[in-house]
């Protein structure tokens, strides 16, 4: 199935109307995750997304994916109506979109410092000051175990979802494409020699460890800059207040014992898995 087919076409009306992209949610909030934690910023989430992590903490820009089309002049005054100086593209999956190409590069004419996160599988040109990678590890392939009857905390449940379409986990139709897709050496490499970046995984346990260290070490053959030890973070898996409770100290101890960055999930921390936050 192409990517495209997961997000609905763009209104003809707004054809002539410049580039535009299909918009989940456009909010305020503090930087959670990563090396600018804290940092006041504009998040600008897209939706549509070419992998379907089990455990995606934004399930209707992936799993069952919902927006609004905004044309850039209204992304654009959205974020200058809020007082920050930080934009984080989000989704989703925004590298998908060739828009968000024209919107970096809007951003970056007007000053902003832009951050992308992006899951490392596509790589685009554009003025992007901090490249927030979050290769996936084969712990997030949505096997038929991995639904949310199973391992995904109670509260994160919606019995909606189960009788939707898009409720598929269950017979794992998308494990094949999710597992052949998420990892694209070329692409990885493409992104840490053009930005400046981290590498964010995200960790449930030890069992994660031996795959990253191999990802890493296949990088460093490949890409022609350094990939240090401090570029790596990792994150614990959780959507919630619950269930980082059981993940967190499991690896913030995995990063004191290997030598990599712990990031928090503030954002969980704060405001549990509210939306626009
Ligand atoms: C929703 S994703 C959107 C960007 C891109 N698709 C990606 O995966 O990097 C934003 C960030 O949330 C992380 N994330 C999603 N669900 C999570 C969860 N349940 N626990 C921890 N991190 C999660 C992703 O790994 C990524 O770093
Ligand atoms: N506060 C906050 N920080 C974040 N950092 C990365 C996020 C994301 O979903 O990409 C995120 C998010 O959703 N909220
Ligand atoms: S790659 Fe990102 S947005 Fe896509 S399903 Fe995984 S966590 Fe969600
Ligand atoms: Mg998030």
């Amino acid at each position: 199935m192409p990517v495209s087919d997961s997000i609905d076409e763009r209104p003809d009306s707004d054809a002539t109307a410049g580039p535009s992209l299909p918009i989940n949610e456009l909010f305020y909030s503090l930087q959670g995750e990563g090396t600018l934690a804290g940092v006041p910023s504009v998040f600008v989430r897209t939706s549509g997304c070419n992998l379907r992590c089990w455990f995606c903490d934004s399930y209707h820009t992936s799993w069952e994916p919902t927006h609004a089309w905004m044309s850039l002049e209204e992304i654009i005054a959205e974020i200058e109506g809020h007082d920050a100086d930080h934009v984080v593209l989000t989704g989703g999956e925004p590298l998908l979109h060739e828009e968000s190409v024209d919107l970096l590069e809007a951003l970056d004419a007007r000053g902003y410092h832009t951050t992308v996160e992006t899951n490392g599988t596509i790589h685009r040109e554009a003025p992007i000051d901090l490249a927030s990678i979050s290769p996936k590890l084969a712990s997030s392939t949505p096997t038929p175990e991995r639904d949310p009857s199973g391992e995904m905390p109670e509260e994160s449940r919606d019995d909606e979802r189960r009788s939707s379409g898009a409720m598929n986990r269950e017979d794992g139709e998308w494990a094949e494409r999710h597992e052949s897709e998420r990892i694209d050496m070329e692409a990885l490499a493409a992104l840490v020699e053009t930005y400046e970046f981290q590498l964010k995984f995200v960790v449930t346990d030890e069992g994660d460890m031996p795959e990253i260290l191999e990802l890493l070490a296949d990088l460093r053959e490949v890409a022609d800059i350094p990939v240090r030890d401090e570029d790596v973070l990792l994150m614990p898996e959780g959507a919630t207040r619950d269930r980082l409770a059981e993940t967190r100290e499991r690896v913030a101890n995995l990063a004191m014992e290997y030598g990599f960055r712990y990031t928090p999930r503030l954002h969980v921390d704060l405001w549990n898995d509210a939306p626009e936050t």
